[in-house]
């Protein structure tokens, strides 16, 4: 069985419904455990929803929050999805959940990779929910079409939850070419995952995706990994 795919009128709409999506799953995570894990992308998509869920009534403080994927770039700069996430998710009532960055002072994503592991671990078998995006090159996550390290990134066989990624050439990295980002199995094995996408060229994208290769289109891997735990929700 495959994803859903629902599609809503505006970006508001879909945006609640990924935030009433993301509060369900954390309420029955924590129904059976003490702690439960909500790993969230960065990026211009998830804002809306960080928004909403800062007014969700929930246990917070038994929630754990960490990253899909990071820039390696300080708290401070504007690319930083820890900034992002700070600055709209943890705050209000969502602001007493715990958080998992990845960017520690280590010069390179390569030198931290090992240590963060020991942090992301125990988060990650399995993540209860995940908030993923997806880029105009059908990178999801930080796994960037053809990158140097996709590969053992994307691997589902892995013990390690967290990799490196080099996106040096991919031109929707940018400057941001150092990157950290969770593994396949990381994400595979997520109790529930949201893709929340936007505008009618994304869509498209998604769309070919489907028959395309995961190293040129990874979100593909997401897709077959994930199969009908992921939701994808779409608006213009
Ligand atoms: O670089 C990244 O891009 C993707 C997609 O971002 P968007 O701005 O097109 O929504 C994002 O999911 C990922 O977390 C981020 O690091």
């Amino acid at each position: 069985m495959r994803h859903e795919f629902l599609s809503f009128e505006t970006r508001q709409d879909a945006s609640r419904y990924a935030t009433e999506f993301i509060a369900r799953a954390l309420e029955k995570a924590l129904e059976d455990e003490p702690v439960a894990s909500l790993m969230v992308s960065g990026g211009s998509t998830p804002g809306g929803v960080f928004d909403n869920l800062t007014e969700v009534d929930l246990a917070w403080e038994r929630v754990i929050v960490g990253l899909v994927d990071e820039r390696w770039v300080g708290p401070e700069s504007d690319a930083s999805n820890e900034r992002l996430v700070r600055e709209r998710l943890l705050t209000g009532k969502s602001g007493a959940a715990g958080f998992l960055p990845m960017k520690t002072e280590a010069q390179t994503a390569g030198q931290a990779v090992q240590k963060r592991q020991q942090a992301y671990l125990p988060h990650c078998s399995p993540v209860d929910v995940i908030l993923l995006g997806m880029g105009e090159d059908g990178h999801t996550a930080s796994w960037f079409p053809n990158s140097s390290g996709l590969e053992a990134a994307m691997s589902c066989e892995t013990d390690q939850a967290v990799a490196v990624i080099d996106a040096t050439g991919c031109p929707v990295a940018g400057d941001n070419t150092d990157r950290m980002t969770l593994t396949g199995a990381a994400v595979g094995k997520a109790k529930a995952a949201v893709l929340l996408i936007f505008g009618e060229s994304k869509k498209r994208v998604f769309e070919t995706s489907l028959e395309a290769s995961p190293q040129d289109r990874p979100i593909r891997h997401a897709v077959d990994t994930l199969g009908p735990r992921m939701t994808v929700i779409w608006a213009p």
